[in-house]
């Protein structure tokens, strides 16, 4: 059994359309992927409001629709960017490609020559968590940036009046 399996990381706080674009493209180019629910100790934060465990409810039912067998793996944040990769690598399945556009990943999985790929931004100005917490914030629309199943979600663990508390807006 040869697979192609890759790795896409980000702290998808929320899992928005762009997120949801980039995997259904990369769907189409690999049997497995694994996604890394990076920053996974944060929550409860301005920046970071939703837990590990609700982003992989998220991503579970936000991807119900993609032909994909996936992982969807919650990873902490540790303090040495030398064996973060290492790190990584020891709790995912094995992968042979990165699809990142953080430079911070693109650098520190180049270092160890597994190749990468930056899949194209869609939308970025709107397709955005920062965006998207922002209008959260504001009281603007923010539904339609996100898959259905997400602003289900969000919904149902109150997760705006979660971020407007701890922003102290409420
Ligand atoms: N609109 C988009 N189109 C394609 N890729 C995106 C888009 N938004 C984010 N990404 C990529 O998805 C990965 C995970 O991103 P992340 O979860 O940080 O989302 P974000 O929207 O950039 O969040 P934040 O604004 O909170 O930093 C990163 O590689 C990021 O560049
Ligand atoms: N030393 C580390 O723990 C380390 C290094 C590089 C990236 N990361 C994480 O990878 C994720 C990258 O995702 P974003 O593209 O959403 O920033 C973040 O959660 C970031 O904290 C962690």
């Amino acid at each position: 059994m040869n697979m192609k399996r890759a790795f896409y990381i980000g702290r998808f706080q929320p899992f928005h359309l762009g997120h949801h674009s980039v995997i259904t493209s990369i769907a189409k180019e690999v049997d497995e992927l694994i996604i890394g629910i990076g920053s996974a100790q944060t929550s409860h934060e301005v920046n970071n409001p939703f837990t590990a465990g609700e982003r992989v409810m998220m991503i579970r039912h936000a991807l119900e629709d993609i032909d994909v067998h996936f992982y969807a793996l919650p990873i902490d944040d540790i303090q040495q960017n030398p064996i973060w990769v290492s790190y990584v690598t020891s709790r995912t399945p094995p992968f042979d490609t990165v699809y990142a556009n953080n430079p911070l990943v693109i650098e520190l999985f180049e270092e160890t020559g597994v190749m990468v790929k930056q899949p194209p931004m869609y939308h970025r100005n709107e397709y955005s968590g920062t965006e998207i917490r922002r209008r959260m914030l504001e009281g603007e629309e923010w539904k339609h940036l996100v898959p259905n199943a997400v602003a289900d979600v969000i919904e149902e663990i109150n997760g705006v009046r979660r971020l407007r508390r701890v922003a102290g807006t409420d």
